[in-house]
């Protein structure tokens, strides 16, 4: 039996660093962000639908996220409309991980997840999360966004408080050194539990 947990958390606030953790302790984890970018790669599954619904998205045979971003930009509802093509597209990717899992613990690391109703699928679920400020300092030093787009993104996700009282676990991505120990406790936390089971 494979224990599903998902891992979530706000723009910036460690989802990608903290599944490399997951990994480090012998879980497989598939990650909703790579799997759209793969849809959005050349001879991926988005080009077409998205050719047709966002002419100017596309560039090179690809989804430009530079275009996107720009289409955002310019028009708040367009996100929805590009959500409503890519998330059954990005469903598909997942149920196809999940079906050739041979792990014990395989990790969904999905930004949406409280947002997109996928608690019914999982085990358990991790919020990571960190103070307000850290996370603009971090999605900004990053300098793939800017504070517009992050204000966008932001008023788009449920607020981290909510996300935490949501989660399972908690974990807080202020130090490295303390992510893993808190990822370390909740992987073993876990297998404990399927050992009794
Ligand atoms: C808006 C886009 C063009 C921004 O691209 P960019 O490369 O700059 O950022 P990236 O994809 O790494 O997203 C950064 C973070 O923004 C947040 N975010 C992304 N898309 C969304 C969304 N639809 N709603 C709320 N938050 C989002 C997530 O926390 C994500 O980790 C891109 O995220 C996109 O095409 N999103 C629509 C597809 C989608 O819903 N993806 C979410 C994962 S299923
Ligand atoms: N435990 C941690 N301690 C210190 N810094 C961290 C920790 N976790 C993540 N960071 C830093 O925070 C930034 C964002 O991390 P990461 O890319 O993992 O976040 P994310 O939630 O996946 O982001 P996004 O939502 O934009 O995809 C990075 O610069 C990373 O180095």
């Amino acid at each position: 039996m494979t224990y599903i947990l998902g891992l979530t958390g706000s723009i910036g606030m460690g989802k990608s660093t903290t599944a490399r953790m997951f990994e480090e302790f012998g879980c497989a984890v598939w990650d909703a962000d790579a799997a759209v970018h793969r849809l959005y790669a050349e001879g991926g599954a988005a080009v077409a639908p998205m050719a047709e619904a966002f002419p100017g998205a596309i560039v090179d045979g690809a989804v430009s996220r530079e275009s996107l971003k720009r289409i955002i930009a310019d028009d708040p509802t367009a996100l929805r409309r590009i959500e409503a093509i890519v998330h059954p597209l990005v469903a598909a990717d997942r149920a196809a991980f999940l079906a050739d899992i041979e792990t014990d613990i395989a990790v969904l690391d999905i930004p949406l997840l409280f947002e997109g109703g996928h608690e019914a699928m999982l085990d358990g679920t991790v919020c990571v999360t960190a103070p307000a400020e850290v996370q603009r300092a971090r999605v900004l030093e990053r300098g793939t966004m800017s504070e517009a787009q992050f204000e966008t993104i932001l008023a788009k996700q449920m607020p981290d408080a909510e996300k935490r009282a949501r989660a399972t676990w908690v974990i807080e991505t202020r130090t490295l050194e303390d992510a893993r120990a808190s990822v370390q406790a909740v992987v073993e936390t876990i297998r404990r539990g399927m050992k009794d089971a």
